[in-house]
């Protein structure tokens, strides 16, 4: 079974009533999805390998620590693009990788529609970035792309993640690590999580639903 990390923090669970409040208007929306983001994202890199270098201060050699493997930050279109920003400001040298896909609305199956992924260069570690973790099957399809890509090390960063989909992803990939701000126990008949946030997508980007 995959490790999943729920971080435990005040700021956390602060930042989770501004996106779960339906009241929440749309810039501050997307605000508390970038603090969310950084702090899943601290949770998510806390034990990323270093490598030891010698940095000249203006005073005198110190002994540091660099990351030593290359990071891709793999964010899902279009709510992952939420992320990008707040996970670049943690890791400024990361590539940055788009996936497009869309639930389709009757089925919650997921649909790729954007890959421009090159044959090779796959980063070492890819942070795949989507706010919403709900049946699973969007992560699904992206966990099988990076795959067949060659990335190693994979790891899912969500803000809101429904047991269903947390349970699949660690059955189906039990190397996948995932790093979550707050479970929640179900989903509806639509396929939305309960009690959720509603869409994240038509809530950063401020587009009525089913556009
Ligand atoms: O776990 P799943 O059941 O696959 O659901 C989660 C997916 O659904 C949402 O995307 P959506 O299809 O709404 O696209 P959008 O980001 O463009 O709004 C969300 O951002 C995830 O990508
Ligand atoms: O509740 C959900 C489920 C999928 N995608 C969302 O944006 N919200
Ligand atoms: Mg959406």
């Amino acid at each position: 079974m995959s490790q999943l990390t729920k971080i435990d923090h005040p700021l956390a669970a602060h930042h989770l009533c501004t996106v779960r409040d339906k009241a929440t208007p749309c810039s501050e929306f997307r605000a508390a999805v970038g603090r969310l983001a950084v702090l899943v994202g601290v949770y998510a890199t806390a034990d990323l390998p270093t490598r030891s270098t010698v940095i000249q201060t203006p005073i005198a050699d110190a002994n540091c620590q660099q990351l030593a493997s290359p990071i891709g930050l793999v964010p899902i279109l279009r709510a992952g693009l939420g992320m990008v920003a707040p996970l670049q400001d943690l890791l400024p040298d990361a590539t940055v990788w788009h996936l497009g896909l869309y639930r389709n609305e009757e089925t919650a199956e997921p649909v790729g529609y954007y890959d421009k992924l090159p044959d090779g260069g796959a980063p070492h570690t890819a942070l795949v970035l989507d706010p919403m973790l709900a049946t699973g099957g969007s992560v699904e399809m992206v966990i099988r792309r990076l795959k067949s890509w060659g990335v190693a090390e994979i790891r899912v960063l969500s803000i809101i993640a429904a047991q269903p989909g947390i349970d699949r992803v660690q059955r189906d990939f039990p190397d996948v690590k995932l790093y979550v701000a707050t479970v929640d126990p179900e989903l509806n008949e639509q396929s939305f999580i309960v009690p959720g946030l509603g869409d994240a997508g038509d809530r950063i980007f401020n587009t009525p639903p089913h556009e």
